[in-house]
């Protein structure tokens, strides 16, 4: 588990990270979103010690990361994929690492064979293309056999086949109750991968919930009601229209936002209005997302490409 309380991070007069209070839990796969700059990878290296908070704390199982006696045994980490020595050979990479933590060096071939680049092994990492080095990262980041696992940007450079080897792998490291935190700006990807959603723009959390619970609180999510009779329409339409956020019509179709399908049904029933149709089209976590950091995105751009000419 990863405990974060009242986490803080200034850079002189900015605040990348802003009093963040969190828990991340084992046994499922945490997601962590947000805009560029908003201070995802500030905040996996203060976890990680590798900067010191301006204020708060950051703690692994209780205590900081620094403090366990075996690090790599208790949280693995993948934040940069190119942060190795270019001429080592990828196996002599995990070696070394191996050896600073007391792991077995039988273990190195293990993980190399797990993320499939044994074959390269012998291979300089700083050849690596972006999707080897990414697979080279994470199986540094599972060299420990660590409870807890840390992810930047892992399916950055991954061929389509990388990327759901990485959400495969995800889920069965969360499966085993392992506590597995990813970011990502994938959100297709995360929506398949995720269980838990962390959401933060300008350093603070906009929301942490369930993928399920992020999208269902989207407005883009709508009931789609088909009413055959005119005047049957007409009536649900009246009656929706005082507690929906919007009631639209098209043809013979309602389109109503804020109100669930289980209550357009009982209102229909009650008002004896014949269906034909009662659907909930779900947001996608795009939308939702877009939704909900629209006043964080700090790096905007011209939505009309023209204005740029
Ligand atoms: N060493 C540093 N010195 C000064 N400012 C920094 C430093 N590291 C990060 N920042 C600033 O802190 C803020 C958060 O950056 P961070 O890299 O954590 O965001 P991020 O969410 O990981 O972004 P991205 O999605 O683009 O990777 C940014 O405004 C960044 O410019």
């Amino acid at each position: 588990m990863i405990t974060l309380e009242g986490l803080t991070k200034r850079y002189g007069e900015s605040t990348a990270v802003d009093a963040l209070d969190l828990t991340i839990s084992p046994g499922r796969v945490t997601g962590f979103l947000g805009p560029n700059g908003a201070g995802k990878s500030t905040t996996m290296r203060m976890i990680l010690g590798l900067d010191r908070p301006t204020a708060g704390s950051a703690l692994v199982d209780g205590r900081p990361y620094a403090q366990w006696p075996v690090p790599l045994g208790k949280v693995g980490a993948l934040l940069d994929a190119k942060a190795l020595h270019p001429r080592r050979s990828a196996r002599n990479h995990l070696v070394a690492m191996a050896r600073s933590n007391g792991i077995p060096v039988s273990r190195v071939d293990e993980v190399l064979r797990l993320v499939g680049v044994d074959e390269v092994g012998g291979k300089r990492a700083g050849a690596f293309s972006l999707g080897m080095g990414q697979r080279l990262g994470i199986a540094g980041a599972l060299l420990g056999d660590p409870e807890i696992l840390m992810f930047d940007e892992p399916v950055n450079g991954l061929d389509p086949d990388g990327v759901r080897w990485v959400r495969q792998l995800m889920r069965s490291l969360a499966a085993e109750g392992r506590t597995v935190f990813v970011s990502s700006h994938l959100m297709s990807e995360m929506q398949l991968t995720a269980d838990q959603l962390v959401v933060i723009g300008r350093g603070r959390l906009i929301a942490d919930a369930p993928v399920a619970e992020v999208i269902a609180g989207s407005s883009r999510t709508t009931v789609h009601v088909r009413v055959p009779e005119r005047a049957g329409l007409a009536v649900l339409r009246e009656r929706l229209t005082a507690e929906a956020e919007q009631v639209e019509s098209r043809a013979d179709q309602l389109v109503v936002a804020g109100v669930p399908a289980e209550r357009v049904g009982d209102l229909a029933y009650e008002l004896g209005v014949r269906l034909h149709e009662l659907t909930t089209v779900r947001a996608s976590l795009e939308e939702a997302y877009m939704e909900l950091t629209a006043d964080s995105v700090e790096y905007g751009v011209a939505a009309d490409v023209s204005a740029v000419a």
